[in-house]
């Protein structure tokens, strides 16, 4: 599995080489499915002109039905990646580029892409005096009836609340069955299980999971909590001050200590990560100088990066 988590530059020579064995006779075009679910190149984004980037030189590429856990502190940039992912915010970084599904994702959004994230809740949209049952339909439930009921058992949702009259946690799961009736190809999750309980979580882990694998749908979980995951992913992928330090590790529970060479459980495995990363920002603050965000940042690019990340006029 590792063996397919080519660089950039590697999958395109070899997505040449495919696509000349797969030209048909004539040269009549050929079908060219995107080979990766989601592609990210020389990705770096600043939130504001003249401010150092959350995202710094970030080069992805998650083939088709892989789950991704994105492991990190507060601030390492995982809800960042997430949002661009989804075309919610555009990127003018020059040389950055992202495709899901093989689109520009903000330019020629592409069908079949679900993100689902914390904010949605906040909104007082969906706190109205309205039935669930009114809400799911007018956002289109009734043409996906069979997953629609599917995911009401799954979340064990009763269409009879009102909106208005239930706890967070009741209404996250609105949202959960909202975002997933409609089958998705590429899932994006910002830590949207934090408020329900383990039953309802474990039910919907169990589920993701299932779908993904049945129709070979890509799923990428931004996420603080980690218990009951260990069965979840294929991969996971360490964020520091806006960079991946590393790959992404393919995942397997019972072999996890040869994957990562250290502790067995993805719980340990994210603690053992984020306590490298307070030494690592720990180091930097003591180096004689207070060292800001930016600077630390770019303490910790790798050597090719550095000249991307000098080139960079924070001004666009
Ligand atoms: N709207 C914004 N404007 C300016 N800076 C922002 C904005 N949103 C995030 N940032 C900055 O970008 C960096 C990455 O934030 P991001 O929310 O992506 O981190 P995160 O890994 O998702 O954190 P958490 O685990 O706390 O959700 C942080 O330094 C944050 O301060």
């Amino acid at each position: 599995m590792r063996g397919r988590w080519w660089r950039l530059g590697e999958h395109r020579d070899q997505a040449t080489a495919c696509a000349a064995l797969r030209s048909p006779p004539g040269n009549l075009p050929a079908y060219d499915p995107p080979q990766w679910a989601i592609q990210t190149s020389h990705l770096t984004y600043c939130h504001k002109p003249n401010t150092p980037p959350s995202l710094l030189d970030i080069n992805l590429a998650l083939p088709h039905g892989s789950r991704t856990i994105l492991i990190g502190a507060n601030g390492a940039g995982k809800s960042t990646l997430l949002q661009l992912l989804a075309g919610k915010r555009l990127v003018t970084t020059v040389g950055a580029e992202i495709e899901v599904k093989g689109q520009d994702v903000f330019r020629n959004t592409p069908a079949g892409v679900t993100f689902l994230g914390t904010e949605w809740a906040m909104n007082p949209v969906v706190r109205g005096d309205i039935s669930v049952s009114a809400f799911l339909d007018s956002v289109g439930g009734y043409r996906h009836k069979e997953r629609r009921d599917l995911l009401l058992d799954i979340l064990d949702i009763d269409l009879d609340w009102r909106m208005h009259q239930i706890s967070d946690g009741e209404r996250r799961r609105v949202q959960l069955c909202f975002g997933l009736m409609v089958p998705w190809d590429v899932l994006l999750l910002d830590e949207v299980t934090v408020d329900l309980d383990v039953m309802v979580r474990d039910a919907l882990l169990s589920f993701l999971k299932e779908d993904s694998e049945r129709r070979q749908a890509t799923i990428l979980y931004a996420t603080h909590i980690f218990d009951g995951l260990n069965s979840f992913p294929t991969h996971i992928v360490h964020m520091r001050f806006g960079a991946f330090v590393g790959e992404p590790i393919p995942w397997d529970p019972t072999n996890a200590i040869a994957a990562t060479g250290g502790p067995s459980s993805l719980y340990s495995i994210a603690l053992q990560w984020l306590k490298e990363d307070r030494e690592k920002r720990r180091e930097l603050e003591t180096e004689g100088q207070r060292v800001s965000r930016g600077a630390r940042r770019e303490e910790t690019i790798p050597t090719d990066s550095e000249t991307f990340y000098r080139k960079y006029d924070y001004s666009h």
